[in-house]
């Protein structure tokens, strides 16, 4: 468990978890902001409570493109709220404009490995609307290929082999972030 002068440490900047679909993000993000007794916000609900129907349907109807204007929308309001934590959809890190929101807070990849996000879709097939394609699979290594260089740009990386229980991921996240905050991220904390 984070000792709550622990979670102080972080001055109240919100937590951006990014990462691959079902790398694990909604999932820890429950875990670790009642842990660090933020608030848990998550984009894609957002974006669902406010298109009023779920994401397939929202793809199906409407296209990628406006999913994506929401979720831009979604994430530049939750911006300007603090001791957040807040479970972003997969493909956030795509738009430039998106990382001036992220940019705010104290951004962390799941960087879970290709077969164990395999595992976790192959049980939750229907979910995700950029997987129906012919061969899902090679689609998500193409996506990850792609992604990569982007998830990249997240101030701590926490890689995940195989499966491994919300608390324990989220000690292992909190670790990680300490070792960030002791290097030191001038412009996200006041050091004084
Ligand atoms: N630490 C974990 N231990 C066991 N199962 C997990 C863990 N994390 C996630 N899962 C399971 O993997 C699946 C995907 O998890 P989750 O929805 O949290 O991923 P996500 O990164 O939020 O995905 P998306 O980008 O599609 O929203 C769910 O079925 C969830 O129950
Ligand atoms: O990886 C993606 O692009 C997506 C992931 C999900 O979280 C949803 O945001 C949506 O299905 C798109
Ligand atoms: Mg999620």
């Amino acid at each position: 468990m984070i000792h709550p002068e622990e979670a102080e440490r972080l001055q109240g900047v919100n937590l951006y978890l990014i990462g691959m679909m079902a790398s694990g993000k909604s999932t820890l993000g429950v875990e670790l902001a009642a842990q660090l007794g933020f608030q848990f916000f998550d984009t894609d609900v957002l974006v669902e409570q406010v298109a009023g129907c779920p994401i397939p349907d929202l793809f199906a109807k409407q296209g990628e493109a406006y999913f994506r204007d929401l979720e831009t929308q979604v994430l530049a309001q939750l911006s300007s709220y603090t001791r957040l934590v807040i479970a972003t959809g997969g493909g956030i890190v795509l738009r430039p404009q998106n990382w001036s929101y992220l940019h705010h807070g104290l951004t962390i990849w799941l960087d879970a490995a290709p077969a164990l996000i395999w595992q976790r879709l192959l049980r939750d097939p229907d979910q995700r609307p950029l997987l129906q394609t012919p061969d899902p699979e090679a689609t998500l290594h193409r996506f990850m290929q792609q992604r990569q260089p982007f998830y990249a740009q997240a101030d701590v990386r926490v890689s995940i082999p195989s499966e491994i229980s919300p608390p324990q991921l989220a000690e292992q996240v909190w670790q990680a972030i300490r070792t960030r905050l002791r290097e030191g991220i001038p412009s996200k904390l006041n050091t004084c």
